[in-house]
């Protein structure tokens, strides 16, 4: 089952074509990275799942890109897409309020009040980004107190509350260090179980530890997608085994 049917997508910054006739198969509760150089195209295309390119003058897109089978550029009600599919940022960007807060936030916003409810969506959702235990002492402390990596685990707890059937993640441990990458990247495993997962990373090897499959990406066109051990064992296009080995990029 894929979540995700992308065909024939062209995406424009104006007059400069950012994405090159796509065509991507997105399977369900799977990982799936998104590599290749800088500019490349890589984050556009994950801002297209969720319509976050929406909110950027300028932008035109043709093709299309179907969600389970519903066309998300035509009769999709966008404020529900972007609760289906949750983002994380690069930079862990947590509201300035209370760690139970940022969890609480979403649903509260939805209309949910009863704090038994609330308490067991907030404990959920943080065990879910494996930072209950970290926290769960000082709930009502200020998440400007967590280390980055909790930082960036809470915004993936704050994410995982809204109860998204898609996790899109740009970059989400760059700004991480090895530590903390490695709590993030353990959590995939656990991701993956419940939620289609989509990353951008500039790490290939962070892709090989973590990704069912991998979309390799050159000046706006998807060169070359697959199983990520043959993506890095056996590509079938130059322009990806040049990449891998470091021939650029
Ligand atoms: N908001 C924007 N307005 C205009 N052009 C943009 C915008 N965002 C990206 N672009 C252009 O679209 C192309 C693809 O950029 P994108 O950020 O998607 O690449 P990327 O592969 O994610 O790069 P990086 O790895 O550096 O983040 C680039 O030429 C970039 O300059």
């Amino acid at each position: 089952m894929n979540t995700f049917e992308i065909k024939d997508l062209d995406l424009y910054y104006g007059d400069n074509q950012a994405l090159k006739s796509i065509q991507l198969a997105i399977p369900q509760k799977q990982v799936t990275a998104f590599i290749g150089p800088s500019g490349c195209g890589k984050s556009t295309l994950l801002r297209v799942l969720n319509r976050m390119n929406d909110l950027i003058a300028g932008v035109r897109i043709d093709g299309s890109v179907k969600m389970d089978g519903a066309d998300i550029y035509a009769d999709v009600d966008v404020r529900k897409l972007r609760m289906r599919c949750g983002m994380v940022f690069q930079k862990p960007n947590p509201f300035p309020m209370s760690i139970y807060e940022n969890v609480a936030y979403g649903q509260k916003a939805q209309g949910v009040k009863d704090k038994k409810t609330l308490d067991k969506i907030v404990e959920d959702a943080l065990r879910g980004a494996a930072l209950w235990d970290e926290v769960k002492d000082r709930l009502h402390s200020h998440a400007f107190g967590l280390s980055g990596g909790q930082q960036q685990r809470l915004c993936i707890a704050r994410t995982i509350a809204m109860k998204p059937d898609v996790i899109l993640m740009d970059e989400p441990t760059s700004a991480l260090d090895p530590i903390a990458t490695a709590r993030i990247e353990e959590l995939m495993e656990d991701l993956r179980k419940e939620f289609t997962v989509v990353i951008v990373t500039h790490s290939m090897a962070q892709a090989r530890r973590i990704a069912d499959k991998t979309a390799f990406f050159l000046m706006g066109e998807l060169v070359e997608h697959g199983d990520t051990e043959q993506i890095f064992t056996a590509p079938q296009d130059k322009r990806t085994h040049g990449y891998i080995t470091g021939d650029f990029g």
